[in-house]
């Protein structure tokens, strides 16, 4: 690897349930400081591939690092990455707050400093009013932004969310998007997997679409439109679908 590696490097990722594959041989590029938008049908191997990027199961075949690091070898990782599965990882017999000192106490974050973020995210997220009640009594969306401050927490170069506007009203989403921003603007690396086309129409630097655990399309979301020629005011969305019906791919391939 150079000196300054990238963000996320795959080189033929891949991983079997016995005889099934769900990822086939995927490779990745993404620099730093940019959002890479993760797109893919249900069942595409997304949750799968940023599993595997988070370390939290070993690939069949291939290889993947971050920031130079193999993802097989968690402890040089776990601190470079933060990850917002599709299900936040919350006890729901804690308030918010416990959850996200918990959490500060896990990642070893000195105590002045964490109650400060804590203090911040959760003013930002508009959750201070309720960070005394138990997740228990959460809505969907405020475990969702619990879930969220989670994975930020640590300051992570490298951060994997798993539709993170999922369960969100339009202002709340909209605060997590500026936040996605901000990041990618402040250095970080942001890997999002949604369905949420329009999202990553806005915030991804990169698309990649995912099919049948193989990169089917990938680049620019403008480029991308841009190569469905034959429609006007071509979308995101005519891209997906075009590339992921049952024929296979039809714009430029990835490979
Ligand atoms: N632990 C497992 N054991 C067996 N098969 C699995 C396992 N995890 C995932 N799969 C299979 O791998 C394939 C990819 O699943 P994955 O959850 O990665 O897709 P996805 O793109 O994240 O889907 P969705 O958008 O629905 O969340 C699916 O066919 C799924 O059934």
């Amino acid at each position: 690897m150079s000196s300054t590696p990238r963000a996320i490097d795959a080189d033929g990722l891949t991983k079997r349930f016995g005889s099934a594959t769900a990822v086939d041989g995927v490779d990745l590029a993404v620099e730093r400081g940019t959002v890479y938008g993760f797109l893919g049908p249900n069942g595409a191997g997304k949750t799968t591939t940023m599993r595997m990027l988070t370390t939290l199961t070993r690939p069949t075949a291939g290889n993947a690092w971050i920031a130079g690091d193999p993802v097989t070898d968690r402890g040089a990782v776990r601190d470079s990455i933060g990850y917002l599965p599709e299900e936040p990882p919350v006890f729901d017999e804690l308030t918010g707050r416990e959850q996200l000192e918990y959490t500060a106490r896990l990642r070893e974050i000195p105590r002045e400093r964490s109650q400060r973020r804590i203090d911040g995210w959760l003013e930002r997220f508009s959750l201070s009013a309720d960070a005394g009640k138990r997740i228990d009594d959460y809505s969907k969306g405020m475990r969702q932004k619990i879930g969220l401050v989670q994975a930020l927490l640590h300051e992570p170069a490298v951060v994997f969310l798993d539709e993170p506007t999922s369960g969100l009203d339009p202002r709340a989403a909209r605060t997590v998007m500026n936040a996605i921003r901000e990041l990618a603007d402040d250095g970080h690396t942001v890997f999002l997997s949604t369905h949420i086309l329009p999202v990553v129409e806005e915030l991804a630097d990169t698309v990649g679409v995912l099919f049948d655990g193989r990169i089917v399309t990938e680049g620019d979301p403008d480029e991308l439109t841009a190569q469905i020629e034959s429609e006007a005011d071509s979308t995101l969305e005519d891209v997906f679908l075009t590339v992921t019906t049952d024929h296979g791919p039809t714009v430029s391939e990835h490979r």
